[in-house]
């Protein structure tokens, strides 16, 4: 089976992409399977198109092999476009998913129904020893719900409810999550090059 490696350390990112994989008979490991640790790579992108590269980048040249990176993000709209790219360290750079959660809903506490929309976002990159660098966006829009509800998933899926869904991100099951996912929706356009691989 083919074998492809996801330069990320977020366990839930590394689920998603597992199952996503599954129907391409491509298996993937993240970071966090390596018997040797790898350093952080510092996320100092203005947007997700650049952490994506950064990410990619950086663990292809380290290990000298192709590799593809995922920078993601929630976009509030009442929040002016935050958290954004700063979503993973919104309440501090601990990286507290039940932090940054409630630390949007606080916020969004004043947000009336018709004003709490938004969208999840994800670039993948693409990087490969001595080839240019392919980037696709993919999003889900919805809205931000009143209190966190469901348990699968990670991030800040309890308190996104998708466009036409009565069920928030985490109540969903996997397949059903990837099926209509910012992060499904961004592998859709990569597909070419999937086939390809
Ligand atoms: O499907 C999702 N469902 C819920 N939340 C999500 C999703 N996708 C991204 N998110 C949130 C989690 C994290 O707060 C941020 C990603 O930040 P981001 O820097 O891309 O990932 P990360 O630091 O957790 O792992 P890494 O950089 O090693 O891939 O957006
Ligand atoms: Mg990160």
């Amino acid at each position: 089976m083919k074998k492809w490696l996801i330069a990320t350390k977020n366990k839930g990112k590394a689920k998603d992409f597992k199952l996503l994989f599954e129907k391409h008979g491509i298996e993937v490991i993240s970071l966090l399977d390596l018997e040797e640790p790898i350093e952080d790579v510092e996320e100092t992108g203005m947007t997700f198109e650049e952490n994506a590269t950064l990410k990619a980048e950086t663990i292809s040249k380290k290990l000298a092999m192709p590799v593809l990176a995922d920078d993601s993000g929630l976009e509030i709209d009442f929040l002016d476009g935050r958290p954004g790219v700063y979503s993973a360290r919104y309440a501090g750079e601990d990286k507290n998913d039940h932090n940054n959660l409630h630390k949007v809903l606080t916020e969004m506490k004043r947000a009336p129904d018709e004003k709490r929309t938004a969208r999840f976002v994800c670039v993948l990159a693409v990087a490969r020893p001595g080839k240019e660098t392919i980037t696709k966006r993919g999003i889900c829009e919805g809205t931000i719900t009143r209190e966190p509800i469901g348990t699968n998933g990670f991030g800040y899926d309890p308190i996104f409810q998708p466009n036409g869904m009565t069920k928030t991100m985490a109540e969903l099951s996997p397949s059903e999550k990837n099926n209509i996912s910012h992060r499904g929706n961004a592998l859709d356009k990569l597909e070419n090059w999937v086939k390809g691989q």
